[in-house]
């Protein structure tokens, strides 16, 4: 796992004549840390989750993970890292409500062209680590919010990513349990992740090892 992220340069318009975001941002983010994102709104933190994905590709500058200059990948290899590399957690889960729980923390390890079964017992490692191991067959709608948002982690951590970015991933929720999701992706960073969340919430940034104001 080499989950050097670094950024140099940046900056990004989603289209031509649009407001550029990040002027020129260069920073390295810390392996075995969790690094807050925050700043004003619309000041970028989302769509710099994007870019540091492999899912936006920036206007100026670059994106390296590890030796590899990322963001200048052709589309596939590109994909293909961030299929490998990257886990992502969204401000609400996202879990598909028809299928088994344990079926929403496998998926991202089938589109890494990893074989079910190994994914199954990974995905039950994982969702027993986090409290959730008798959930496994439930359906999201049978859990609580705060649950479904700990899915959400094991489900960015089924492909063992080198980088974990979350976005507003305890927006929704209340103290007690923003404070167990954040337990969680502080100890995916204690195994050497680099993590990245964007958050608007004190008590995130004041819990993060580093902050980066947008
Ligand atoms: N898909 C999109 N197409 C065009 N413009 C977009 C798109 N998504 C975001 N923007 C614009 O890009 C800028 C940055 O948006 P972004 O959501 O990244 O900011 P943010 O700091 O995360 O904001 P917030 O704190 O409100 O979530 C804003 O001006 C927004 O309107």
């Amino acid at each position: 796992m080499n989950a050097e992220l670094s950024v140099a340069d940046l900056r990004f318009a989603y289209t031509r004549g649009a407001e550029e975001l990040f002027d020129g941002l260069t920073h390295r983010f810390t392996p075995g840390a969790v690094t807050a994102l925050t700043g004003p709104s619309g000041r970028g933190k989302s769509t710099l989750l994007y870019v540091l994905g492999l899912m936006l590709t920036p206007s100026a500058g670059v994106v390296r993970l590890g030796d590899v200059e990322a963001s200048a990948l052709p589309d596939r290899r590109r994909a293909r890292l961030r299929a490998t590399s990257v886990g992502f957690v969204f401000q609400d889960a996202e879990l598909d409500p028809s299928r088994p729980i344990l079926d929403s923390v496998v998926e991202p390890g089938l589109y890494a062209g990893l074989p079910r079964r190994e994914l199954e017992g990974r995905a039950r490692i994982l969702l027993e680590r986090f409290g959730l191991g008798h959930r496994a067959e439930h359906r999201p709608g049978q859990v609580s919010g705060g649950q479904a948002q700990r899915v959400a982690v094991c489900r960015a951590l089924v492909n063992t990513p080198a980088v974990v970015l979350a976005d507003e991933p305890t927006g929704n929720l209340d103290p007690d349990n923003a404070s167990l999701v954040l337990d969680a992706l502080a100890e995916a960073a204690g195994e050497g992740r680099t993590v990245v969340v964007a958050t608007h919430d004190p008590a995130v940034v004041a819990r993060a090892d580093e902050v980066v104001r947008l």
